[in-house]
Protein backbone atom coordinates (compact mmCIF):
# COMPACT_ATOMS: atom_id res chain seq x y z
CA UNK A 1 0.00 0.00 0.00
CA UNK A 2 2.88 2.63 -0.28
CA UNK A 3 2.27 3.55 -3.72
CA UNK A 4 -1.16 4.94 -2.03
CA UNK A 5 -0.62 8.37 -0.47
CA UNK A 6 -3.90 8.78 1.59
CA UNK A 7 -5.48 12.52 1.36
CA UNK A 8 -8.31 12.44 3.13
CA UNK A 9 -11.29 10.48 4.40
CA UNK A 10 -14.30 10.10 2.05
CA UNK A 11 -16.64 8.03 4.56
CA UNK A 12 -16.91 5.47 7.58
CA UNK A 13 -19.05 2.80 6.88
CA UNK A 14 -20.22 -0.59 8.58
CA UNK A 15 -17.81 -2.23 7.17
CA UNK A 16 -15.03 0.03 6.39
CA UNK A 17 -13.59 3.46 6.24
CA UNK A 18 -13.11 4.85 2.77
CA UNK A 19 -10.09 7.02 1.39
CA UNK A 20 -9.84 9.25 -0.94
CA UNK A 21 -6.04 8.23 -2.12
CA UNK A 22 -3.34 9.19 -4.59
CA UNK A 23 -1.06 6.76 -6.54
CA UNK A 24 2.00 7.59 -6.90
CA UNK A 25 3.17 5.33 -9.36
CA UNK A 26 0.21 5.98 -11.89
CA UNK A 27 -0.58 9.23 -10.61
CA UNK A 28 -4.45 8.31 -10.08
CA UNK A 29 -6.60 9.51 -7.57
CA UNK A 30 -8.65 6.64 -6.28
CA UNK A 31 -10.86 5.92 -3.44
CA UNK A 32 -9.42 2.99 -1.09
CA UNK A 33 -11.68 1.32 0.97
CA UNK A 34 -10.04 -0.18 4.46
CA UNK A 35 -11.86 -3.10 6.29
CA UNK A 36 -12.80 -3.01 9.93
CA UNK A 37 -11.75 -6.56 10.26
CA UNK A 38 -9.09 -8.45 9.93
CA UNK A 39 -8.70 -11.03 6.81
CA UNK A 40 -6.02 -13.75 7.51
CA UNK A 41 -6.55 -15.96 4.10
CA UNK A 42 -6.76 -14.75 0.82
CA UNK A 43 -9.92 -16.70 0.56
CA UNK A 44 -11.70 -15.10 3.26
CA UNK A 45 -11.38 -12.12 1.07
CA UNK A 46 -12.09 -13.56 -2.50
CA UNK A 47 -15.35 -14.93 -1.07
CA UNK A 48 -16.50 -11.28 0.13
CA UNK A 49 -19.90 -11.22 -1.32
CA UNK A 50 -18.43 -7.35 -2.53
CA UNK A 51 -15.61 -9.11 -4.10
CA UNK A 52 -17.47 -11.49 -5.59
CA UNK A 53 -20.01 -8.98 -6.97
CA UNK A 54 -17.50 -6.82 -8.48
CA UNK A 55 -15.21 -9.20 -10.20
CA UNK A 56 -17.82 -10.04 -12.65
CA UNK A 57 -19.76 -6.62 -12.60
CA UNK A 58 -18.33 -4.64 -15.16
CA UNK A 59 -20.18 -1.95 -16.22
CA UNK A 60 -20.23 2.32 -16.30
CA UNK A 61 -22.48 2.66 -13.86
CA UNK A 62 -21.53 0.45 -11.58
CA UNK A 63 -18.28 2.09 -9.99
CA UNK A 64 -14.99 -0.31 -10.52
CA UNK A 65 -13.02 -2.48 -8.31
CA UNK A 66 -9.45 -1.55 -9.41
CA UNK A 67 -7.73 -3.44 -6.95
CA UNK A 68 -7.41 -5.78 -3.71
CA UNK A 69 -4.60 -5.13 -1.66
CA UNK A 70 -4.44 -7.76 1.48
CA UNK A 71 -1.10 -6.40 3.77
CA UNK A 72 -1.05 -7.59 7.33
CA UNK A 73 -4.17 -9.11 7.69
CA UNK A 74 -5.88 -5.77 6.44
CA UNK A 75 -7.62 -6.11 3.71
CA UNK A 76 -8.09 -2.77 0.96
CA UNK A 77 -10.43 -2.41 -1.86
CA UNK A 78 -9.05 0.09 -4.32
CA UNK A 79 -11.89 1.75 -5.97
CA UNK A 80 -11.76 4.27 -8.76
CA UNK A 81 -12.52 7.92 -7.29
CA UNK A 82 -15.91 9.34 -7.76
CA UNK A 83 -16.36 13.14 -6.44
CA UNK A 84 -19.67 12.91 -4.55
CA UNK A 85 -22.93 10.70 -3.89
CA UNK A 86 -25.96 11.63 -4.33
CA UNK A 87 -27.33 12.12 -0.79
CA UNK A 88 -24.23 14.87 -0.60
CA UNK A 89 -25.92 16.62 -4.10
CA UNK A 90 -29.35 16.63 -2.96
CA UNK A 91 -28.82 18.48 0.69
CA UNK A 92 -25.66 20.85 -1.31
CA UNK A 93 -28.51 21.93 -3.90
CA UNK A 94 -30.28 25.15 -3.83
CA UNK A 95 -32.18 23.91 -5.92
CA UNK A 96 -34.22 21.31 -6.93
CA UNK A 97 -33.19 18.67 -9.56
CA UNK A 98 -35.20 18.90 -13.53
CA UNK A 99 -36.92 16.08 -14.53
CA UNK A 100 -34.57 15.98 -17.24
CA UNK A 101 -31.78 15.75 -14.61
CA UNK A 102 -33.93 12.96 -12.41
CA UNK A 103 -34.18 11.04 -15.69
CA UNK A 104 -30.83 10.84 -16.39
CA UNK A 105 -29.79 9.63 -12.70
CA UNK A 106 -32.77 7.02 -12.97
CA UNK A 107 -31.92 6.02 -16.18
CA UNK A 108 -28.12 5.56 -15.30
CA UNK A 109 -29.01 3.91 -11.95
CA UNK A 110 -31.56 1.28 -13.65
CA UNK A 111 -28.63 0.50 -16.32
CA UNK A 112 -26.30 -0.44 -13.60
CA UNK A 113 -29.22 -2.62 -11.83
CA UNK A 114 -30.13 -4.30 -14.79
CA UNK A 115 -27.06 -5.73 -15.63
CA UNK A 116 -26.44 -6.50 -12.18
CA UNK A 117 -29.71 -8.20 -12.06
CA UNK A 118 -29.04 -9.86 -15.45
CA UNK A 119 -25.67 -11.22 -13.77
CA UNK A 120 -27.51 -13.07 -11.15
CA UNK A 121 -26.87 -10.15 -8.13
CA UNK A 122 -29.12 -7.86 -6.26
CA UNK A 123 -27.93 -5.13 -3.96
CA UNK A 124 -29.81 -5.07 -1.14
CA UNK A 125 -29.01 -1.54 0.46
CA UNK A 126 -29.84 1.08 -2.39
CA UNK A 127 -30.37 4.47 -0.97
CA UNK A 128 -28.41 8.28 -2.25
CA UNK A 129 -25.15 7.57 -0.33
CA UNK A 130 -24.26 4.77 -2.25
CA UNK A 131 -24.71 6.36 -5.59
CA UNK A 132 -21.84 7.75 -6.68
CA UNK A 133 -21.79 10.88 -9.11
CA UNK A 134 -18.95 12.33 -10.94
CA UNK A 135 -19.99 15.04 -13.45
CA UNK A 136 -23.56 13.35 -14.10
CA UNK A 137 -22.28 9.68 -13.97
CA UNK A 138 -23.71 7.94 -11.42
CA UNK A 139 -23.07 4.65 -10.43
CA UNK A 140 -23.81 2.12 -8.43
CA UNK A 141 -21.39 1.54 -5.08
CA UNK A 142 -21.24 -0.22 -2.12
CA UNK A 143 -21.94 -3.87 -2.76
CA UNK A 144 -20.84 -5.37 0.79
CA UNK A 145 -24.47 -6.40 0.67
CA UNK A 146 -24.10 -7.80 -2.40
CA UNK A 147 -26.15 -11.26 -3.02
CA UNK A 148 -26.36 -13.59 -5.72
CA UNK A 149 -30.04 -14.24 -6.74
CA UNK A 150 -28.94 -17.89 -6.58
CA UNK A 151 -28.46 -18.14 -3.30
CA UNK A 152 -30.80 -20.06 -0.69
CA UNK A 153 -33.24 -18.18 1.62
CA UNK A 154 -33.33 -17.73 4.12
CA UNK A 155 -31.63 -14.37 3.91
CA UNK A 156 -30.67 -12.08 6.74
CA UNK A 157 -33.44 -10.05 8.43
CA UNK A 158 -31.32 -7.20 8.47
CA UNK A 159 -31.49 -6.22 5.09
CA UNK A 160 -30.52 -2.31 3.35
CA UNK A 161 -31.32 1.05 5.50
CA UNK A 162 -34.70 1.29 6.21
CA UNK A 163 -36.40 4.23 4.89
CA UNK A 164 -35.24 2.58 1.45
CA UNK A 165 -36.40 -0.94 2.93
CA UNK A 166 -39.24 -2.81 0.88
CA UNK A 167 -41.84 -4.08 2.81
CA UNK A 168 -41.82 -7.74 2.40
CA UNK A 169 -37.96 -7.60 4.15
CA UNK A 170 -39.61 -5.41 6.51
CA UNK A 171 -42.20 -7.96 7.35
CA UNK A 172 -39.22 -10.26 7.65
CA UNK A 173 -40.08 -12.46 4.59
CA UNK A 174 -37.16 -15.00 3.85
CA UNK A 175 -37.36 -15.24 0.51
CA UNK A 176 -36.81 -11.63 -1.48
CA UNK A 177 -36.05 -11.35 -4.77
CA UNK A 178 -34.06 -8.48 -6.85
CA UNK A 179 -37.83 -6.68 -6.90
CA UNK A 180 -36.39 -5.50 -2.91
CA UNK A 181 -34.23 -3.29 -5.30
CA UNK A 182 -36.89 -1.83 -7.13
CA UNK A 183 -38.52 -0.32 -4.39
CA UNK A 184 -35.56 1.58 -3.26
CA UNK A 185 -35.40 3.07 -6.97
CA UNK A 186 -38.94 3.76 -6.48
CA UNK A 187 -38.37 5.25 -3.26
CA UNK A 188 -35.15 6.69 -3.91
CA UNK A 189 -36.98 8.20 -7.34
CA UNK A 190 -39.57 10.30 -5.25
CA UNK A 191 -36.80 11.50 -3.09
CA UNK A 192 -34.97 13.00 -6.14
CA UNK A 193 -37.88 15.34 -6.65
CA UNK A 194 -38.48 16.80 -2.97
CA UNK A 195 -34.72 15.95 -1.41
CA UNK A 196 -36.95 14.15 1.47
CA UNK A 197 -37.38 10.80 1.29
CA UNK A 198 -40.94 9.75 0.69
CA UNK A 199 -40.88 6.58 3.51
CA UNK A 200 -38.54 8.42 6.43
CA UNK A 201 -39.42 5.57 8.94
CA UNK A 202 -38.54 5.91 12.43
CA UNK A 203 -38.18 2.48 13.52
CA UNK A 204 -39.42 -0.40 11.96
CA UNK A 205 -42.97 -0.46 12.55
CA UNK A 206 -42.83 3.42 12.05
CA UNK A 207 -41.87 2.62 8.48
CA UNK A 208 -44.81 0.40 7.58
CA UNK A 209 -47.18 2.83 8.89
CA UNK A 210 -45.00 5.77 7.04
CA UNK A 211 -45.75 3.59 3.61
CA UNK A 212 -48.84 2.83 4.57
CA UNK A 213 -49.75 6.30 4.76
CA UNK A 214 -48.43 6.46 1.15
CA UNK A 215 -49.49 3.81 -0.13
CA UNK A 216 -52.66 2.75 1.84
CA UNK A 217 -52.90 -1.06 3.68
CA UNK A 218 -52.03 -3.66 1.70
CA UNK A 219 -53.79 -6.58 1.12
CA UNK A 220 -52.59 -8.49 3.88
CA UNK A 221 -53.15 -11.71 1.62
CA UNK A 222 -50.74 -10.99 -0.56
CA UNK A 223 -48.38 -10.68 1.62
CA UNK A 224 -48.85 -14.04 4.20
CA UNK A 225 -45.51 -12.70 6.21
CA UNK A 226 -47.23 -9.72 7.77
CA UNK A 227 -50.00 -12.48 9.32
CA UNK A 228 -46.88 -13.68 11.19
CA UNK A 229 -45.97 -10.39 12.40
CA UNK A 230 -47.77 -10.14 15.95
CA UNK A 231 -46.76 -6.21 16.84
CA UNK A 232 -48.77 -5.56 13.60
CA UNK A 233 -51.65 -6.89 15.59
CA UNK A 234 -52.15 -3.25 17.55
CA UNK A 235 -52.33 -1.14 14.48
CA UNK A 236 -55.52 -0.77 12.58
CA UNK A 237 -53.49 -0.37 9.09
CA UNK A 238 -56.62 -0.70 7.59
CA UNK A 239 -58.25 2.45 8.23
CA UNK A 240 -54.99 4.21 6.87
CA UNK A 241 -56.09 5.52 3.47
CA UNK A 242 -53.93 6.41 0.27
CA UNK A 243 -52.53 9.61 -0.22
CA UNK A 244 -51.99 10.29 -3.56
CA UNK A 245 -48.40 10.55 -4.66
CA UNK A 246 -49.04 13.15 -6.89
CA UNK A 247 -49.46 15.41 -4.14
CA UNK A 248 -46.40 14.66 -2.46
CA UNK A 249 -44.20 15.24 -5.49
CA UNK A 250 -46.27 17.91 -6.95
CA UNK A 251 -42.94 18.70 -9.45
CA UNK A 252 -43.07 15.49 -10.79
CA UNK A 253 -44.98 14.63 -14.46
CA UNK A 254 -47.79 12.04 -14.70
CA UNK A 255 -45.38 9.61 -16.14
CA UNK A 256 -42.80 9.81 -13.11
CA UNK A 257 -45.80 9.85 -10.53
CA UNK A 258 -46.95 6.74 -12.32
CA UNK A 259 -43.53 5.23 -12.30
CA UNK A 260 -43.06 5.60 -8.46
CA UNK A 261 -46.24 3.85 -7.85
CA UNK A 262 -45.12 0.86 -10.43
CA UNK A 263 -41.95 0.21 -8.40
CA UNK A 264 -43.61 1.08 -4.58
CA UNK A 265 -45.90 -1.78 -4.89
CA UNK A 266 -46.58 -3.65 -1.96
CA UNK A 267 -46.62 -6.76 -4.04
CA UNK A 268 -43.04 -7.64 -5.37
CA UNK A 269 -44.49 -9.14 -8.21
CA UNK A 270 -45.80 -5.81 -9.76
CA UNK A 271 -42.89 -4.16 -9.62
CA UNK A 272 -41.50 -3.73 -12.90
CA UNK A 273 -37.85 -5.55 -13.30
CA UNK A 274 -34.73 -2.78 -14.25
CA UNK A 275 -35.18 -3.69 -17.72
CA UNK A 276 -38.75 -2.81 -17.44
CA UNK A 277 -38.79 0.45 -15.91
CA UNK A 278 -36.54 1.42 -18.58
CA UNK A 279 -39.07 1.08 -20.93
CA UNK A 280 -41.45 3.33 -18.91
CA UNK A 281 -42.76 6.29 -20.87
CA UNK A 282 -40.72 7.96 -18.10
CA UNK A 283 -37.91 7.59 -20.10
CA UNK A 284 -39.90 8.65 -23.68
CA UNK A 285 -38.04 11.67 -24.56
CA UNK A 286 -37.77 11.11 -27.64
CA UNK A 287 -36.54 7.98 -28.91
CA UNK A 288 -33.24 8.23 -27.10
CA UNK A 289 -31.89 8.15 -23.60
CA UNK A 290 -29.86 10.78 -22.69
CA UNK A 291 -26.33 9.78 -21.62
CA UNK A 292 -24.68 11.49 -18.33
CA UNK A 293 -24.04 15.01 -18.24
CA UNK A 294 -26.09 15.70 -21.19
CA UNK A 295 -29.32 17.04 -19.86
CA UNK A 296 -27.34 19.97 -17.18
CA UNK A 297 -28.30 23.76 -17.95
CA UNK A 298 -25.28 25.26 -19.64
CA UNK A 299 -25.29 27.57 -16.42
CA UNK A 300 -23.43 24.43 -14.39
CA UNK A 301 -21.20 23.77 -16.70
CA UNK A 302 -19.83 26.96 -16.68
CA UNK A 303 -19.93 27.23 -12.82
CA UNK A 304 -17.65 23.87 -12.88
CA UNK A 305 -15.61 25.52 -15.86
CA UNK A 306 -14.30 27.77 -13.79
CA UNK A 307 -13.56 32.11 -15.57
CA UNK A 308 -11.40 31.65 -18.56
CA UNK A 309 -12.93 28.29 -20.38
CA UNK A 310 -11.89 27.76 -23.65
CA UNK A 311 -14.35 25.39 -25.66
CA UNK A 312 -14.28 22.44 -26.94
CA UNK A 313 -17.23 20.04 -28.08
CA UNK A 314 -16.83 16.19 -28.17
CA UNK A 315 -20.18 15.91 -29.73
CA UNK A 316 -20.00 11.90 -29.46
CA UNK A 317 -18.83 9.64 -26.92
CA UNK A 318 -20.55 6.72 -27.45
CA UNK A 319 -19.62 3.97 -24.94
CA UNK A 320 -18.25 0.86 -26.41
CA UNK A 321 -20.63 -1.77 -24.61
CA UNK A 322 -23.17 -2.83 -27.30
CA UNK A 323 -26.10 -1.52 -24.75
CA UNK A 324 -24.59 1.66 -23.97
CA UNK A 325 -25.21 3.26 -27.29
CA UNK A 326 -26.45 6.98 -26.18
CA UNK A 327 -25.30 10.42 -27.69
CA UNK A 328 -22.21 11.88 -25.15
CA UNK A 329 -21.89 15.71 -25.32
CA UNK A 330 -19.02 16.81 -23.05
CA UNK A 331 -17.45 20.32 -22.35
CA UNK A 332 -13.54 20.08 -21.75
CA UNK A 333 -11.27 22.94 -21.21
CA UNK A 334 -9.03 22.30 -24.22
CA UNK A 335 -9.65 22.84 -27.27
CA UNK A 336 -9.42 19.47 -29.79
CA UNK A 337 -11.17 19.00 -32.86
CA UNK A 338 -9.92 15.65 -34.01
CA UNK A 339 -13.64 14.37 -34.44
CA UNK A 340 -14.87 17.56 -35.53
CA UNK A 341 -14.85 20.08 -38.72
CA UNK A 342 -15.68 23.91 -38.26
CA UNK A 343 -17.83 24.69 -40.55
CA UNK A 344 -19.24 27.66 -41.32
CA UNK A 345 -22.75 28.88 -40.87
CA UNK A 346 -24.39 32.21 -41.41
CA UNK A 347 -28.10 31.38 -41.17
CA UNK A 348 -28.55 33.61 -38.60
CA UNK A 349 -27.38 36.91 -40.51
CA UNK A 350 -24.06 36.92 -38.60
CA UNK A 351 -20.96 35.20 -38.84
CA UNK A 352 -20.46 32.20 -37.02
CA UNK A 353 -18.28 29.34 -36.48
CA UNK A 354 -19.87 26.17 -35.62
CA UNK A 355 -18.69 23.15 -34.68
CA UNK A 356 -20.01 20.13 -36.45
CA UNK A 357 -19.58 16.58 -35.68
CA UNK A 358 -19.76 14.96 -38.98
CA UNK A 359 -21.06 11.21 -37.57
CA UNK A 360 -23.89 13.38 -36.76
CA UNK A 361 -24.60 14.17 -40.67
CA UNK A 362 -26.86 11.03 -41.01
CA UNK A 363 -29.12 12.19 -38.36
CA UNK A 364 -30.19 15.44 -39.01
CA UNK A 365 -32.57 14.89 -36.18
CA UNK A 366 -30.04 14.83 -33.26
CA UNK A 367 -27.63 17.59 -35.12
CA UNK A 368 -26.50 20.23 -32.42
CA UNK A 369 -24.69 22.78 -33.35
CA UNK A 370 -22.48 25.05 -30.74
CA UNK A 371 -21.66 28.95 -31.29
CA UNK A 372 -17.92 29.39 -31.19
CA UNK A 373 -18.29 32.84 -31.42
CA UNK A 374 -19.32 34.40 -27.99
CA UNK A 375 -20.08 38.01 -27.36
CA UNK A 376 -18.53 37.72 -23.44
CA UNK A 377 -15.15 36.99 -25.31
CA UNK A 378 -15.57 33.51 -23.22
CA UNK A 379 -16.00 31.44 -25.76
CA UNK A 380 -19.28 30.15 -24.49
CA UNK A 381 -22.36 30.80 -26.09
CA UNK A 382 -25.60 28.95 -25.68
CA UNK A 383 -26.46 25.98 -28.82
CA UNK A 384 -27.88 27.86 -31.52
CA UNK A 385 -31.71 26.80 -30.90
CA UNK A 386 -32.74 26.51 -34.32
CA UNK A 387 -30.82 23.39 -34.79
CA UNK A 388 -31.57 21.65 -31.57
CA UNK A 389 -33.67 18.89 -31.68
CA UNK A 390 -36.49 18.13 -29.38
CA UNK A 391 -34.28 15.55 -27.00
CA UNK A 392 -31.50 18.89 -26.80
CA UNK A 393 -34.78 21.48 -26.31
CA UNK A 394 -35.24 18.83 -23.56
CA UNK A 395 -31.63 18.35 -21.90
CA UNK A 396 -31.03 21.97 -22.48
CA UNK A 397 -33.96 24.31 -21.20
CA UNK A 398 -35.69 21.76 -19.14
CA UNK A 399 -39.29 19.91 -19.58
CA UNK A 400 -41.33 21.78 -21.91
CA UNK A 401 -44.22 20.59 -19.50
CA UNK A 402 -44.89 23.27 -16.94
CA UNK A 403 -44.59 21.95 -13.39
CA UNK A 404 -45.83 23.47 -9.75
CA UNK A 405 -42.84 25.03 -7.69
CA UNK A 406 -41.13 21.98 -6.07
CA UNK A 407 -41.02 22.39 -2.58
CA UNK A 408 -41.85 20.04 0.43
CA UNK A 409 -45.72 20.05 0.14
CA UNK A 410 -46.96 20.36 3.64
CA UNK A 411 -50.69 20.00 2.60
CA UNK A 412 -52.83 18.66 -0.21
CA UNK A 413 -53.99 15.48 1.60
CA UNK A 414 -50.54 14.55 2.45
CA UNK A 415 -49.31 16.15 5.78
CA UNK A 416 -45.53 15.50 5.40
CA UNK A 417 -44.58 17.44 8.02
CA UNK A 418 -46.83 15.32 10.58
CA UNK A 419 -45.82 12.44 8.62
CA UNK A 420 -42.26 13.17 8.47
CA UNK A 421 -41.02 14.69 11.68
CA UNK A 422 -37.31 13.31 11.23
CA UNK A 423 -36.61 15.58 7.94
CA UNK A 424 -34.12 17.51 9.72
CA UNK A 425 -32.58 14.96 11.56
CA UNK A 426 -31.81 12.84 8.23
CA UNK A 427 -28.12 13.76 8.15
CA UNK A 428 -28.06 12.49 11.34
CA UNK A 429 -29.77 9.27 10.54
CA UNK A 430 -28.20 8.41 7.59
CA UNK A 431 -24.78 8.40 8.97
CA UNK A 432 -26.07 6.54 11.90
CA UNK A 433 -26.93 2.64 10.18
CA UNK A 434 -29.81 1.46 12.38
CA UNK A 435 -27.85 -2.19 11.06
CA UNK A 436 -25.04 -2.28 12.79
CA UNK A 437 -24.35 -6.09 12.36
CA UNK A 438 -25.42 -8.48 9.74
CA UNK A 439 -24.30 -6.78 6.47
CA UNK A 440 -21.36 -10.12 6.82
CA UNK A 441 -24.06 -12.81 5.25
N1 LIG B 1 -15.35 4.98 -5.06
C1 LIG B 1 -15.63 5.95 -4.20
N2 LIG B 1 -15.31 7.23 -4.49
C2 LIG B 1 -15.60 8.22 -3.62
N3 LIG B 1 -16.24 8.04 -2.45
C3 LIG B 1 -16.60 6.81 -2.11
C4 LIG B 1 -16.30 5.69 -2.95
N4 LIG B 1 -16.79 4.58 -2.36
C5 LIG B 1 -17.34 4.98 -1.22
N5 LIG B 1 -17.23 6.31 -1.03
C6 LIG B 1 -17.73 7.12 0.09
O1 LIG B 1 -17.59 6.41 1.28
C7 LIG B 1 -18.89 6.18 1.87
C8 LIG B 1 -18.91 4.80 2.52
O2 LIG B 1 -18.60 3.83 1.53
P1 LIG B 1 -19.31 2.41 1.50
O3 LIG B 1 -20.79 2.66 1.46
O4 LIG B 1 -18.73 1.60 0.40
O5 LIG B 1 -18.85 1.83 2.88
P2 LIG B 1 -19.63 0.85 3.85
O6 LIG B 1 -18.73 0.59 5.01
O7 LIG B 1 -20.07 -0.35 3.08
O8 LIG B 1 -20.84 1.76 4.23
P3 LIG B 1 -22.34 1.43 4.62
O9 LIG B 1 -22.41 1.60 6.09
O10 LIG B 1 -23.14 2.50 3.87
O11 LIG B 1 -22.66 0.05 4.14
C9 LIG B 1 -19.89 6.35 0.71
O12 LIG B 1 -21.15 6.78 1.13
C10 LIG B 1 -19.21 7.37 -0.15
O13 LIG B 1 -19.54 8.68 0.25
Amino acid sequence: MERYKILEELGDGTCGSVFKAFNTETFEIVAVKKMKRKFYFWEECMNLGEVKALRKLNHPNIVKLKEVVRENNELFFIFEYMEHNLYQIMRERQRPFSEGEIRSFMSQMLQGLAHMHRHGYFHRDLKPENLLVTKDVLKIADFGLAREVSSMPPYTEYVSTRWYRAPEVLLQSSSYTPAIDMWAVGAILAELFTSYPIFPGESEIDQLYKICCVLGAPDWTSLPEATNISRLINISYSEILPTNISDIIPNASSEAVDLVMQLCSWDPLRRPTADQALQHPFFNVHACVPHPLLYDPLELRLNNMGMEPNLELNLWDFDTEPDDCFLGLTLAVKPSVSNLEVVHNASQGTEEDILFCPRLKDHPEQSVFWSLLTPGQNGIHPPVESTLSFPFREIFHGSSIQHPPIGVPQSAGFAMASLQPNLLERQLLAVSSPFQQGHYL
